[in-house]
């Protein structure tokens, strides 16, 4: 396993994890890597490491470089086990070691690992000399857990962010433009909208930070380093944080005998019609972390359901029972449903999206059973007619 040379002495060490296809609740068909940094200074630091199943490939890429007893600190930026799960066995190669992390980062590993390591506890703001570089930190809580901070080394241009501007790629390219923008800015995105979108005001923050540093490569802590676009995609998470979006609708629903779908495909029809371009995810056959993306860029989020024993189909639930913890705010929403007698499901559907925040300018289309044509035509109406207020 070869260490990768990221900046002169600063070494990619992680593990890449070609078999994830599931992490937690989010689908993962690229894989992932777990990135570590080793950094070859007076002093030895190893940045984060990687899930416990890939310790011996972290650790071969390290003996490469160094005998890993030698490092002398290992800075944790985030305590989540993809990162930190390696960390007991680097302790105990290094016993010499001090763990660098925020104050939250000492209180999660104690909690994860319950061992007595030796801490250097450090707050936003705070320096650590290595010799002829320094590492500086920065607190960036909820980016995204109360320990999460991130390192950034001026003297290299160099931030180590940890998960912010991570994507979900397994790949033998270590390099944004290796890869090329489109891969990398879909798997940004997804990683984003599924992992970071409910909090963008901190995000908002951690951009202030960073914007105000001189940096040239940006190396997260799963995927690619960023080096080439890197003003892409500080520009689109910016945009992502501020819940900007395109002039586009989104299409969620789920039916048990296809009304509900001919009228997601009216609506699609009547917003086409009115210019709004229109993607359509039945969620029977898109997972609910394919979906995010979308919802990520749409201005409106139409989601429709039969109703099922007075109120919506679980598949629709699951769905906002995500979309709730992910917060996505700015949206105008339109509720959608076929039933047979009580009509609860769209119903809730609407009240759903009014708990949001989210505006929601037209009334539910509830319709009994099988759509007419008429019925769909009005249906079609409703869709340009949501399609001119975008
Ligand atoms: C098992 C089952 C339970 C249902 N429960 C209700 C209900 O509680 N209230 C209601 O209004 N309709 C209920 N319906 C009727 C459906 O909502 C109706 O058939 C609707 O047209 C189905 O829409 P779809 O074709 O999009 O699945 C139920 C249907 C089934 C199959």
């Amino acid at each position: 396993m070869q260490p990768v040379e990221i900046k002169t002495k600063i070494y990619w060490v992680g593990g890449i994890d070609w078999d994830l296809r599931y992490f937690h609740g989010y689908l993962t068909p690229r894989g992932t890597t777990y990135n570590a940094y080793l950094i070859v200074d007076e002093k030895i630091v190893l940045v984060d490491t990687v899930k416990h199943y890939l310790f011996d490939e972290m650790l071969s890429r390290i003996k490469k470089v160094v005998d890993p007893a030698k490092i002398d600190y290992l800075v944790v930026n985030h305590v989540e086990m993809d990162h930190s799960g390696s960390v007991p066995k680097i302790m105990d190669l290094a016993p010499g070691a001090k763990i660098v992390t925020s104050p939250q980062g000492k209180k999660g590993l104690e909690r994860h690992y319950k061992r007595n390591w030796d801490f250097v506890v450090v707050n936003s703001g705070d320096e650590l000399n290595i010799g002829s570089r320094t590492l500086k930190f920065v607190h960036t809580p909820m980016v995204h857990w109360p320990d999460s901070m991130v390192t950034y080394i001026p003297e290299e241009k160099l931030l180590l962010p940890n998960d912010a501007f991570g994507q979900h790629i397994a790949s033998i390219e270590r390099f944004d433009d290796e890869l090329g923008w489109d891969v990398v800015h879909e798997e940004a995105a997804k990683y984003y909208a599924n992992i970071v979108l409910p909090y963008g005001d901190q995000v908002n923050k951690a951009l202030d930070v960073v914007s105000q540093l001189p940096i040239d490569v940006i190396a997260p802590s799963h995927g690619v380093i960023w080096r080439s676009f890197l003003p892409r995609i500080l520009q689109v998470y910016r945009r992502w944080a501020n819940h900007e979006t395109g002039k586009k609708a989104l299409i969620v629903y789920d039916t048990m005998w296809g009304s509900t779908k001919k009228i997601a495909l009216a609506l699609q029809d009547g917003l086409e019609d009115a210019g709004i371009p229109v993607t359509v995810r039945f969620l029977q056959t898109s997972h609910i972390s394919e979906i995010m993306p979308d919802v990520l860029v749409s201005k409106a989020v139409l989601i429709g359901t039969p109703t099922l024993n007075n109120g919506m189909l679980p598949s629709v639930s699951a769905f906002l029972t995500y979309l709730k913890g992910l917060r996505p705010k700015k949206r105008i929403g339109f509720a959608f449903g076929s039933y047979g007698w009580g009509g609860q499901g769209a119903k809730e559907v609407k009240a759903f999206m009014q708990s949001m925040g989210w505006e929601v300018p037209l009334d539910v289309v509830n319709l009994q059973y099988i759509p007419g044509e008429d019925e769909l035509e009005a249906v079609r109406e409703m869709g340009r007619k949501l399609g001119e207020v975008l």
